[in-house]
């Protein structure tokens, strides 16, 4: 267990309420590893608080802790908008990301080898992002979501330079049925010649799905092939629904 995501940070202000802790326990690495190896995806479910989601949805309108604000449908990505925080991230969301990232590396740099990319990454997210840093991708990109009536997130990979970790991990923070409806999570898969493949995450508030960035192996009868994923969001019919993003790269 870890500490609150408003708890430090120096640009933080102390009167920020404090949630509660994440559930790393339950990310369970092999129960994950089968369920990204067979569909690209994990869920992982009850990993947020309800308290938690809660004050990491309000805190979007919290201008100082953002660098940028994207307005989705000026850029063709959608409907709705999203805010990437700025450095440094609130304490917790920058633990997080380290500690998912030392949970996932192993899986990363095994389905790097299985097919044939030269990259393989370092045990830990300090040295991953000194990586990126020194390429560059300096910007960070962890970033909250939000959404509202008729709003919809187009299918899309978050690639934002040469650096690439081929996982990510997203929450939801909205609860379906009572905070909104409609607003499925998304995935599709583009097989080599074949057409491609939907598929729908059913996340409750604070759930958590683990998905490939990009590209992922899949088991054929002559080795392993690629397979490129995207995701995105479903039309939402009502309400309003938050998500936190967290992605182990940085941008350029
Ligand atoms: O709102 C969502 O569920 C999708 C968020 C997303 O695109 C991301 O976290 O990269
Ligand atoms: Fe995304």
């Amino acid at each position: 267990m870890i500490a609150s995501p408003f708890a430090t940070g120096p640009t933080v202000p102390a009167s920020v309420p404090s949630p509660p802790d994440a559930a790393l326990h339950l990310f369970d690495r092999a129960r994950i590893e089968r369920a990204l190896d067979a569909d690209g995806f994990a869920h992982v479910a009850r990993f947020l608080e309800a308290a938690s989601c809660r004050e990491l949805a309000a805190c979007y309108d919290d201008d100082a802790r953002f660098r940028s604000t994207i307005a989705m449908a000026r850029h063709g990505f959608g409907r709705g908008e999203y805010r990437y925080f700025a450095y440094p991230l609130p304490a917790a969301l920058a633990q997080w990301r380290a500690a998912l990232y030392e949970r996932l590396v192993p899986i990363a740099n095994r389905w790097h080898a299985a097919m044939g990319l030269a990259d393989d990454f370092p045990p830990t997210h300090a040295d991953f992002l000194a990586r990126c840093h020194a390429a560059g991708q300096r910007r960070p990109t962890p970033l909250l979501l939000r959404y509202g009536p008729g709003d919809y997130n187009c299918l899309h990979q978050d690639l934002y330079g040469a650096h690439v970790f081929p996982l990510q991990v997203a929450i939801l923070l909205s609860q379906p049925g009572e905070d909104f409806d409609g607003g499925e999570f998304v995935l599709t898969e583009q097989r080599p010649r074949m057409q491609s493949r939907a598929q729908v995450v059913p996340l409750c508030r604070g759930d958590a799905v683990v998905f490939a960035v990009n590209q992922r192996p899949v088991q054929g009868s002559r080795g392993p092939y690629r397979v490129a994923m995207r995701h995105g969001v479903s039309r939402l019919r009502r309400g309003q629904r938050h998500t936190l993003g967290l992605i182990f790269h940085d941008a350029t």
